[in-house]
């Protein structure tokens, strides 16, 4: 087999340990070893499995019970009986083989993959939970080859390692103890060249586990690169850079082709060394038997059936080998899969009911607050104060990457502060339930994405038990209606990744008409007007303006104009609040705000 052409090998993703991603984390806990690891995912199908497993036995005890029914078969032959019985129970024992068999490894087929659906739950259920600083410093595709590529490499650990190990280790007990009943000095050959066989084993098996991770690893890297390439075709089409992005993706598909190769030269190695070692002691069993037979020792009935016995240790021994194969495999899984699962999250917490139609609008405090996306980083708050009232529109201004977005994303607890409190209706944010937290706030980002589904699903994404009466007026309010209108299924078209595009603004409307459903005591609006055409912009303003009558508004806005009229303005420059006020106030007082308002015209307006 040759390997595809040259590329280099590409680098392998190391997810973020827990002390590089900010303050406040999952307490950090050392997993559990893998073997643990591994009858945590078995223990809710440990009966299914004990059944299987208790069918495999029985499958084997009838394959076991066929040479010693040869024997007697062979005897009545060389002394002229009748060998009608013998033969009706070999035919008994050959389709009670087939029926116990074919039912047992349904059931442990069936349970591994009940381990593969219950470790992917729970990994899924942790990835939602994932802190955003963890996503931010993770790569998607590599979490994604973790649940999909990993776990299903637990179905092989669970069928070829537990099961292996408990059947093909009990059956090979059971013949060994049998050959001992047949004859102890053939056993003692037969022994002797299986404990060689295990010595060579056990030196070949950290190889394996150490190939198989890299292999999985470079797995990793290829979704890693696969998810760049695909999330971003447009902008790599129109750079003409699909042959890098190709390249670089067949480099990592081809480690992983590598690593694999390498494993797969190992788990050969030592799948045969079952076969190799049953050779040996097929030849060595027929030399000393013969001898045996020969002095006397033993009838030839005997050596038949030990040889018949060789040949059945055949199957259990390549099981026993076949596990301790799969477990170096499923240890490696298991590793890659702990190491997302040890990635920071947020605490396990129920969902919250969102607040009443009538519940009062929150104030918010931000008291001095410090903060960097991480250590190595430098401070993006650097103190930060401001107070924000119950009720109306206030205004986050300033130059780019001044930290707008940043105030949003720690109201929302995305990110904990590094220092400095953040307080909410008169408590701190770091006390508060974060769904709770989360449901009194309705937030529009920056690049207000739009989710593969119905247009219906994405608007009720934040409150699927709104009323088709709130849903209209909402449309209404966003200006919406005339677009859900003229789309073929109406509400139900099909948008996002399969379905219709939506223009940047009407994904803003969207956006907007999404947060305003889940009637928020704290609106956030992160420049959630900037693509709007000036009819739909002037018309969402006055929307906002109504909706600040009743609720706390915060929007970013990098076009003065929008703001003008808001009841407070927050300027912010390189991490600071610089200055606070009307539009009038700021114009008169702060240098930077009277430049902004210049060069954007609006000095007439003061
Ligand atoms: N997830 C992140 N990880 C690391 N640094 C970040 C992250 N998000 C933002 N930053 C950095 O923090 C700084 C402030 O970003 P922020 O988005 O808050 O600025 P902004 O004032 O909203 O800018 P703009 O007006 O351009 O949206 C920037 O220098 C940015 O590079």
């Amino acid at each position: 087999m040759d390997a595809p052409s040259g590329s280099p090998p590409a680098p392998i993703p190391q997810l973020p340990t827990s002390s590089e991603q900010g303050r406040p984390h999952s307490p950090a806990t050392t997993p559990p070893p893998p073997w643990r690891q591994l009858l945590h995912y078995v223990r809710p199908y440990r009966w299914v499995l004990l059944a299987g497993a208790l069918l495999a036995l029985l499958t084997s005890a009838t394959g076991l019970a066929l040479p010693l029914v040869a024997r007697g078969l062979v005897n009545d032959l060389g002394h002229d009986r009748s060998i009608t019985t013998p033969l009706l129970v070999m035919s008994v024992l050959v389709l009670a083989n087939a029926g116990l068999g074919g039912v047992g490894s349904y059931l442990l087929k069936r349970t591994a993959e009940s381990v593969v659906l219950g470790a992917r739950r729970a990994l899924t259920s942790y990835l939602l939970r994932l802190r955003i600083s963890a996503v931010d410093r993770s790569e998607p595709g590599d979490l994604m080859a973790r649940v999909t590529s990993d776990t299903t490499l637990l179905r092989s650990v669970t069928t070829d390692t537990l099961i292996g190990l408990g059947t093909g280790g009990l059956t090979m007990i059971a013949t060994l103890v049998l050959m001992g009943v047949v004859d102890s000095a053939l056993l003692a050959v037969t022994l002797a060249v299986i404990v060689c066989t295990g010595m060579v084993i056990w030196v070949i098996m950290p190889q394996v586990k150490k190939t198989i991770r890299r292999a999985q690893d470079s797995v990793g890297v290829m979704g890693a690169s696969l998810e760049r390439v695909l999330g971003s075709l447009r902008t790599i089409k129109a750079s003409g850079a699909e042959h890098r992005e190709e390249q670089a993706v067949h480099a990592a598909a081809h480690e992983a082709w590598r690593h694999s190769v390498d494993s797969a030269k190992w788990s050969a190695l030592a799948g045969n060394m079952a076969g190799l070692s049953m050779q040996i002691a097929f030849i060595t069993v027929l030399a000393a038997g013969g001898a045996r037979v020969a002095t006397g020792a033993i009838d030839i009935g005997t050596l038949v059936a030990f040889l018949m016995y060789v040949f059945y240790l055949m199957s259990p021994v390549q099981q026993v080998i076949a596990a301790a194969t799969g477990y170096q495999t499923g240890t490696a899984a298991i590793a890659r899969i702990q190491e997302a699962q040890a990635l920071p999250a947020e605490p396990e917490a129920e969902p919250a009911p969102l607040p009443a139609p009538d519940a009062e609008p929150a104030a918010l405090a931000f008291e001095e607050v410090c903060f960097r996306y991480a250590g190595e980083l430098p401070y993006v708050h650097r103190a930060v104060s401001f107070t924000i009232p119950g009720r109306g529109l206030t205004a986050f201004v300033g130059p780019s990457g001044a930290g707008k977005t940043t105030v949003f994303s720690l109201i929302e607890r995305f990110y904990e502060p590094t220092a400095g409190r953040i307080v909410l209706d008169g408590r701190e944010l770091m006390r508060w339930e974060i769904p709770t937290l989360r449901a009194a706030i309705g937030y529009v980002e920056q690049d207000a994405p739009v989710l593969s589904g119905s247009l219906r699903g994405n608007l009720l994404l934040g409150n699927p038990d709104a009323s088709d009466e709130e849903l209209c007026k909402v449309l209404k309010t966003t200006r919406l209606d005339g677009l859900v209108a003229g789309l073929p299924q109406g509400l139900d078209t099909l948008v996002g990744h399969r379905g219709t595009k939506l223009s940047g603004g009407e994904r803003q409307r969207v956006a907007i008409a999404r947060a305003l459903l889940r009637r928020p005591r704290l609106l956030l609006l992160d420049e959630a007007t900037s693509q709007l055409d000036a009819v739909n912009e002037a018309a969402l303003r006055d929307t906002v303006a109504d909706v600040a009558r009743t609720t706390t508004v915060l929007v970013v806005a990098h076009r003065l104009s929008t703001v003008t009229t808001a009841d407070r303005i927050v300027v912010m420059d390189a991490g600071r609040v610089r200055a606070v006020g009307s539009h009038r106030e700021l114009v008169a007082a702060d240098l930077l705000y009277a430049e902004l308002a210049a060069t954007q015209f609006l000095t007439a307006l003061n």
